[in-house]
């Protein structure tokens, strides 16, 4: 899968550019997106003896009658329900007039078992919620438990967004074109989807020069070339050093599995600092991660100062009694290079005053990088949490640009956002990382790789994929302490 995503807008320059290079026009476009639907439709669902093409009148529509036109060449009993008509002159109404299938109105539509459905009523251009006649077939369908291919996008999910309003279309399986869209990968839209398809429909890759999509799938591709690849001269400290800070006593494991993840990730050394009181439950279950003794900021100061760890973790497990903005705040000021990843404690210490983290973070030579699930986001960020109208792609990416810093929001579909407007959505999330802990995995991952001067939105990124396919391919019965020794197969694939 290509990593660029675009949006309804991007897709529409894309098709454009691509008419103005030739030699397609977009009748040609629209009769090659049909054939590739008609083509997965008679290859995947060979057993239905009939098909209802549900046609809008857009030119997701007139990918619908090209559909609806192949199948019934190939011998398949079809059936088409049309809202509304093709605009005369449109590519959709070519379409319509080429389709041998006479249309019948949507309202006669009845969804049976033995029926596939092929839903090409809206695709990108839906811009409000589905009506009447369309909403009413959604339900039909996913009363009668119709199998559903959808063309483009299953009808009511929103390209840009995800989002459904109301009910959308379930499909089993959905063909796209070109590039996928954010609404494939965000929910609900993704679970909207069912299984997705990306065809080519002859644009050529070179309109995304023009395009410079900001928007990713969180694919390998999109930061393999930054990918620590150690070299045979390297020795431990060069390869990089992170420092995970531990909680107290009693919550010492959140770190050491931050510690562990990012050693597994490759790092050459790395180091527990903990309070005296938490020495030796720490001490007790490390070996060849350091740990070090750090009771207040003057030490930690010092530690910093004489061996410059290049990633911190500060959170997991931390505690809200001791103070933890001012040990943020200077130890941010500090850093040289690298990144500080705040989870868990550490993002809400700062409830109160998120802005003064900002402020430093702005100014810091080192990246900061904020891992929060929804709960945590809603925090620091309550305005962009509770704004229905924003998308969690519009969320991540407000949240970085005005933290300063990359923002992880977890989730079944992680966005990972930095300041400037990139930003990348996860897409191969498991059930099985919902899990304690797993958290904790995730920021020492982070840290490993930033450690390893890897930039930091490529670290997140690559954290958050090896993440959650290290949690895919394990499966069931995952904890959280499974995930780091998963990492090496995992590494060395990439490598
Ligand atoms: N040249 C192109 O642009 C190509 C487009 N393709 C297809 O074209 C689709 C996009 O086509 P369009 O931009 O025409 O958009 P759609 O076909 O998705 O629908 C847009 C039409 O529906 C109306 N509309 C939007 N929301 C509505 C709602 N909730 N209720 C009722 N009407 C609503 C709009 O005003 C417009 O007339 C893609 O999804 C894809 O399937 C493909 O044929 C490939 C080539
Ligand atoms: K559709």
């Amino acid at each position: 899968m290509p990593p660029e995503l675009l949006t309804p807008q991007e897709m529409t320059e894309a098709d454009r550019l691509a008419i103005a290079a030739g030699p397609h026009d977009g009748h040609a476009l629209m009769r090659n997106a049909g054939a590739a639907v008609a083509m997965e439709v008679l290859r995947r669902f060979p057993d239905f003896a009939r098909t209802a093409v549900l046609c809008g009148p857009g030119n997701n529509g007139g990918d619908g009658y090209v559909v609806a036109r192949l199948l019934r060449e190939a011998g398949i009993a079809v059936r088409v329900f049309a809202q509304g008509k093709p605009r005369d002159g449109s590519d959709a109404a070519l379409a319509a007039k080429e389709c041998p299938v006479a249309a019948e109105p949507l309202e006669a539509f009845e969804p049976a078992v033995d029926t596939l459905v092929v839903d090409a009523l809206y695709g990108a251009g839906l811009a409000r919620p589905l009506d009447g006649p369309a909403q009413a077939a959604a339900l039909r369908c996913r009363d009668a438990g119709a199998t559903v291919v959808a063309i483009d996008l299953p009808s009511g999910v929103a390209g840009a967004s995800g989002s459904t309003w109301e009910r959308s279309f379930e499909a089993a399986l959905t063909v796209t074109f070109f590039r996928l869209k954010p609404g494939h990968l965000l929910e609900p839209g993704r679970s909207a989807c069912g299984e997705t398809v990306v065809a080519d429909i002859g644009i050529p890759a070179s309109v995304l020069d023009e395009i410079a999509p900001k928007t990713f799938a969180n694919v390998p591709d999109l930061w393999r070339k930054a990918f620590p690849q150690p070299a045979h001269a390297q020795h431990k400290y060069s390869r990089g050093h992170a420092a995970v800070f531990s909680g107290g006593p009693a919550s010492t494991g959140a770190a050491r599995l931050a510690a562990l993840a990012a050693a597994r990730v490759g790092v050459g050394a790395v180091t527990v600092l903990a309070p005296g009181n938490a020495l030796a439950a720490n001490a007790a279950h490390l070996t060849s991660i350091m740990l070090k003794r750090l009771d207040d900021d003057d030490e930690g100061e010092a530690f910093v100062a004489a061996h410059a760890p290049d990633a911190f973790v500060l959170g997991p497990g931390y505690g809200l009694e001791r103070p933890v903005r001012g040990r943020v705040l200077a130890l941010l000021a500090r850093m040289e290079r690298g990144a500080l990843v705040l989870d868990a404690d550490g993002i809400t210490a700062f409830r109160d005053a998120p802005e003064r983290l900002f402020d430093v973070a702005k100014e810091a030579r080192a990246a900061l990088v904020l891992t929060p699930h929804e709960g945590e986001f809603g925090r620091l960020f309550p305005d962009l949490a509770g704004e229905d109208a924003l998308s969690k792609l519009d969320s991540a990416r407000a949240a970085a640009e005005r933290a300063g810093g990359v923002v992880v929001l977890k989730g079944p579909d992680t966005v990972i956002a930095a300041p400037g407007g990139r930003a990348a959505i996860n897409c191969n999330g498991s059930p099985w990382l919902a899990t304690a802990g797993s958290g904790d995995v995730l920021a020492g991952l982070i840290a490993g790789l930033a450690a390893q001067r890897m930039p930091a939105f490529e670290a997140a990124c690559a954290a958050v994929w090896l993440h959650a396919e290290a949690a895919t391919r394990f499966g069931p019965g995952l904890i959280a302490e499974d995930l780091p020794s998963l990492m090496p197969p995992l590494l060395s694939e990439l490598l």
